[in-house]
């Protein structure tokens, strides 16, 4: 069995990776942490889980005992990993960082768009960007994980096949998103309540969001070249749930994009490349590890549409933690993970 650890417990990706790993074979949580509910078992505070951890109960974040776990993943906010990888890796423990601490390459990125110096830039080298279907070769043996941020996940997947390809004009990408509300978290905020969610819909962070730099980073990854990216996040009233849609520039009529994207996503058991005219819908991905696309080409010009949809809590977060977890152990990466999602 695999020895688990998951600091920040009582957040949403928290619960999620242990419903998650409920259903996993080779899972065992030894240790979740909330210095908030310290003492509370989990099933008390999430009667959902009963039956499961029925033993399992919060205690402060320690890194004596952390450090006896195989795996500890973070479900903290930013800058917390940072405080405490060293000490855990220095153990021999993996770590699998569900927040943004680790997916910039450049530490300066980093402290520009999270506000605060890096908190461990020596970790930087070491660091893998968690996403399988670009990185899986690194995430193999890694030891510290940085799992890709919900919109990242979306984006990356829907825009990388055509900048692979060279297909894409790099310079004129747009990103269109929505995310549900459980992308802000649980803690308790105004701008999340009920009232202030319900029945109505925005964009923010239109002059720059944080996961840009992140998202940029990917595509340029991807392209081998510089990219131009136009990002505009969305609040909708959904808890679960990321509609990406991706516009982007392809001269080139002659290629079967169709073709070109199922090919490019033919071995991979968590991207979906649905018939050619789909609209996915996000509730045909809520609480499984999937990003389903279509892909459009809506008129005679250069433009062509790509749209995305995953559950920020599980293929964006969660979900893709799992995966990684069982890349980086060599276990058959759908462990856990293949359930299909919840109807209607
Ligand atoms: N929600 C989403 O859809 C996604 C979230 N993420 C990222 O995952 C991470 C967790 O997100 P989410 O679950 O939404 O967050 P929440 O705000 O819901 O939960 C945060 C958790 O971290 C704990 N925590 C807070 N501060 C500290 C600290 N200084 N030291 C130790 N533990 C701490 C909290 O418990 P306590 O204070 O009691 O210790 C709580 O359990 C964030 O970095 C987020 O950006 C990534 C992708 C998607
Ligand atoms: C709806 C909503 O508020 N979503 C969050 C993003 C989700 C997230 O937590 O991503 P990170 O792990 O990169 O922080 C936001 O825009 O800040």
């Amino acid at each position: 069995m695999i020895r688990i650890g998951i600091v920040g417990g009582t957040g949403y990706t928290g619960v999620e990776l242990l419903r998650l790993l409920a259903a996993h074979p080779q899972a065992r949580i030894e240790i979740i942490t909330s210095r908030s509910e310290e003492g509370v078992r989990v099933v008390d505070m999430y009667p959902s889980l009963r039956g499961h951890y029925d033993d399992l109960a919060f205690s402060v974040p320690d890194t004596a005992t952390l450090g006896q776990c195989d795996v500890v993943f973070f479900a903290t906010p930013h800058g917390v990993a940072h405080e405490l990888a060293a000490e855990l890796l220095a153990t021999g423990t993996r770590i699998i960082d569900l927040s943004a601490d680790f997916r910039l390459r450049d530490a300066d990125l980093w402290a520009k768009w999270y506000g605060q110096p890096h908190g461990a830039p020596q970790l930087l080298e070491q660091a893998v960007y968690g996403l399988p279907e670009v990185n899986r070769d690194a995430i193999r043996n890694a030891r510290l994980i940085a799992v890709p941020g919900c919109y990242p996940t979306s984006v990356q997947l829907g825009l990388i096949p055509l900048l692979e390809a060279g297909l894409a004009q790099p310079g004129s990408l747009i990103a269109d998103c929505k995310s549900g509300v459980s992308g802000a978290g649980r803690g308790a905020k105004v701008s999340s309540l009920f009232s202030e969610t319900t029945e109505s819909m925005k964009a923010y962070g239109v002059s720059g969001h944080r996961h840009l730099p992140e998202i940029v980073q990917g595509l340029e990854r991807a392209a081998g070249q510089q990219v131009g990216l136009t990002f505009v996040p969305h609040l909708t009233p959904m808890i679960r749930g990321i509609h990406s849609t991706l516009y982007a520039q392809v001269p080139d009529r002659s290629v079967d994009l169709q073709q070109l994207f199922e090919q490019r996503y033919a071995d991979e058991p968590f991207v979906d490349v649905m018939p050619a005219g789909s609209h996915p819908e996000t509730r045909s991905v809520r609480g499984a590890n999937m990003c389903r696309l279509a892909i459009h080409r809506p008129q005679d010009g250069d433009l062509v549409v790509v749209l995305a949809v995953i559950d920020n809590l599980v293929k964006g977060a969660s979900g893709q933690a799992i995966q990684n977890m069982n890349i980086a152990l060599g276990l058959d990466e759908r462990l856990g993970l293949e359930h299909p999602a919840l109807m209607p």
